[in-house]
């Protein structure tokens, strides 16, 4: 690596990450100080000060300003006011947040993480971010309680997850746990009893063993999706989603991006009624759609549905708030909107290609030029509209993005509307929904504020309900839904890949040294899943840019680590 080259690096987007366990949520940063449109006069980089030198404060040679940290690596993305970071007094400018997808890339490069392969700790770490609350990662506050509004739960075996919350200090929290009906628009199709044998008699009556087959499937895919970790801890790194999906689970885990779960779970001799009436649901409320979304995202959805499901007492985006701080990354609040490669100049004369990142700030246009680039968020237009001026091959945007609106209600629910005029008598308080045209939500549940309450709330308490739908709810919809309500929020997503398998999954290599997070969305979105491909672009950024070719897209992984390692 020479001197030029490593100067600077960035990434684009937020780290979901978070959070770019986010996220996430990786990315590799680069700290520079953006060239502030005076800088752009040409008059060159500062002098240091004698008092300068004494306080080992050097010039950047990449944008010229001053630091104290040798060179320069800049992230963009990031963080927006996030919550009270886990261990640090709320400043005046408030803590800024983070995403899954991004930070978790910074932490990966952080340099006192000893996990990771790190650029040095002359490489430090900035985050652009047009500046929401930790991106998808989000909560809403009503009657003083804070709420998930965005990524709710985490699987327990989703290790990144893990791992952050344990070395940020953070606690983990069990979200509600609901009796689940699934409705059809007409009447229950499957209602869950609190009684564990009446839950396992109805579902062999209703289904046969497809529940135990569901079980058994979704944990030959875990098996098979655990093998990543191991992977990423020997370092090796893949150049494609496809490759990374291909490492993991072979053939098995590439096919399924290309078919739908229908098909998938028909093939595998599932039931049509499982299918409609216990698959379907879980698709809806968890990625709002049916079972015409790919196998992959699919058996995501249903390991979704899991036991041991958890969540970060306080706010997933926590995790993001925490990252932030870890990775040492600097928040610069903006909004990226080009990126474009420049040659400049280096001490000795010789020439160096650097990307020049455009953005816009409350104080106007700025830029900064790093090394590295990543873009850590979806690069759908209608979320990032991001230009890359003069690049050989365009870059394209990733696919439009599925519309989940997220309204909380603090009411009494209308069992009536749900065929029980007795609300004595209504005991679900999950209700998730088959494909049925004349449905206008995907699903209705309680929830739990993401901060433990001191006392249980007392049964005569009205609850707070999780409503997801495809479109903002009308008055009139609300009213057929609650008896009774004061409080309404309100949260509008564009939440994850509109999926119509065969996915044409966009590269993680946009440019020599342009990457792209959010590629793997296309396979499935989660936190975890940003923050797999977060470790796995900062493994990918430092072998490339080593030549350490050995840990790129090696092949037979599992048999290799199962004896060599
Ligand atoms: C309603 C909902 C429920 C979900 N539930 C779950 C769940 O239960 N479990 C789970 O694992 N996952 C869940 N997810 C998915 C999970 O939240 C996401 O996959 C993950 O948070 C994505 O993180 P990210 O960092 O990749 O992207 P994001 O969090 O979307 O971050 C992108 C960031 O980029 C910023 N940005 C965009 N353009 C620019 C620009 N030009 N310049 C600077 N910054 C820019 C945005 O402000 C944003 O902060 C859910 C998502 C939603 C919406
Ligand atoms: C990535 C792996 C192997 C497992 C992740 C499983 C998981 C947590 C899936 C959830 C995916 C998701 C996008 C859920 C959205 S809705 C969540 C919840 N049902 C709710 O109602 O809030």
């Amino acid at each position: 690596m020479t001197e030029a080259r490593m100067r600077t690096m960035v990434r684009t987007g937020t780290p979901t990450g978070r959070h770019a366990a986010l996220r996430r949520r990786l990315l590799y940063a680069v700290r520079g100080y953006p060239v502030q449109p005076a800088d752009r006069s040409g008059t060159g980089p500062a002098a240091c000060t004698q008092q300068d030198r004494a306080d080992k404060v050097r010039l950047c040679r990449s944008c010229g300003r001053k630091t104290r940290r040798g060179r320069h690596l800049m992230k963009i993305g990031g963080p927006g006011p996030g919550l009270r970071p886990p261990h640090r007094t709320q400043t005046a400018a408030g803590p800024p947040p983070g995403n899954i997808g991004g930070l978790s890339t910074a932490l990966q490069n952080a340099v006192d993480k000893p996990l990771m392969p790190k650029f040095g700790n002359h490489v430090q770490i900035d985050i652009i971010e047009k500046g929401e609350v930790g991106g998808r990662l989000s909560t809403v506050e009503m009657e003083g309680k804070h709420y998930e509004s965005g990524g709710s739960v985490i699987h327990p075996l989703n290790l990144h997850m893990k791992s952050f919350v344990k070395e940020l200090g953070l606690n983990a929290r069990s979200p509600n746990e609901n009796l689940v009906g699934i409705y059809n628009g007409d009447e229950f199709v499957f209602q869950e009893s609190e009684w564990f044998l009446v839950n396992i008699f109805k579902m062999i009556w209703n289904y046969g063993l497809n529940f135990l087959r569901m079980y058994m499937w979704v944990e030959d895919m875990m098996d098979k999706f655990m093998r990543i970790y191991r992977y990423q801890t020997f370092d090796f790194s893949f150049s494609s989603t496809e490759s990374l999906l291909h490492a993991m689970g072979g053939n098995d885990f590439t096919t399924k991006v290309n078919v739908t779960i229908d098909e998938v779970l028909q093939k595998a001799g599932f039931s049509q009624r499982f299918i409609d009436e216990i698959v379907a649901p879980t698709m809806r409320v968890n990625y709002g759609q049916g079972v015409d979304v790919n196998g992959f995202v699919g058996a995501v959805s249903l390991a979704g549905t899991d036991s041991g499901l958890w969540a970060v007492e306080g706010g997933n985006n926590l995790v993001c708030t925490g990252l932030l701080y870890a990775s040492k990354a600097q928040l610069v609040k903006g909004t990226v909107t080009s990126v474009q490669e420049k040659a400049r100049p280096t001490k000795s004369g010789d020439t160096v290609k650097l990307y020049e990142v455009n953005y816009e700030t409350d104080q106007g246009p700025s830029l900064g030029l790093y090394d590295i680039v990543i873009i850590a968020t979806p690069l759908a237009k209608e979320i990032t509209n991001i230009k890359f001026l003069d690049f050989d091959l365009p870059i394209e945007a990733s696919k439009p993005y599925q519309q989940t609106v997220a309204t909380f209600v603090h009411g009494q629910i209308n069992a009536s509307f749900f065929g029980y005029p007795k609300p004595s008598q209504f005991s679900v308080s999950e209700i998730l929904t088959t494909d049925a045209p004349k449905l206008f939500i995907n699903s209705i549940g309680t929830v739990s504020p993401v901060t433990p309450e001191s006392e249980s709330p007392k049964s005569s308490d009205t609850k707070v309900w999780k409503i997801f739908s495809p479109e903002p709810l009308t008055d009139e919809q609300l009213r057929l839904l609650f008896e009774s309500y004061h409080a309404v929020i309100v949260k509008k997503w564009l939440a994850y890949p509109q999926y119509n398998p065969p996915e044409k999954l966009p590269p993680i290599i946009l440019h020599h040294d342009i990457y792209y997070l959010n590629s793997i969305e296309l396979a499935a979105s989660a936190m975890e899943m940003c923050a797999i491909s977060a470790k796995n672009i900062a493994l990918l950024s430092y072998h490339r840019w080593y030549g350490q070719d050995g840990q790129i897209d090696q092949e037979d992984l599992a048999e290799r680590l199962k004896s060599e390692l």
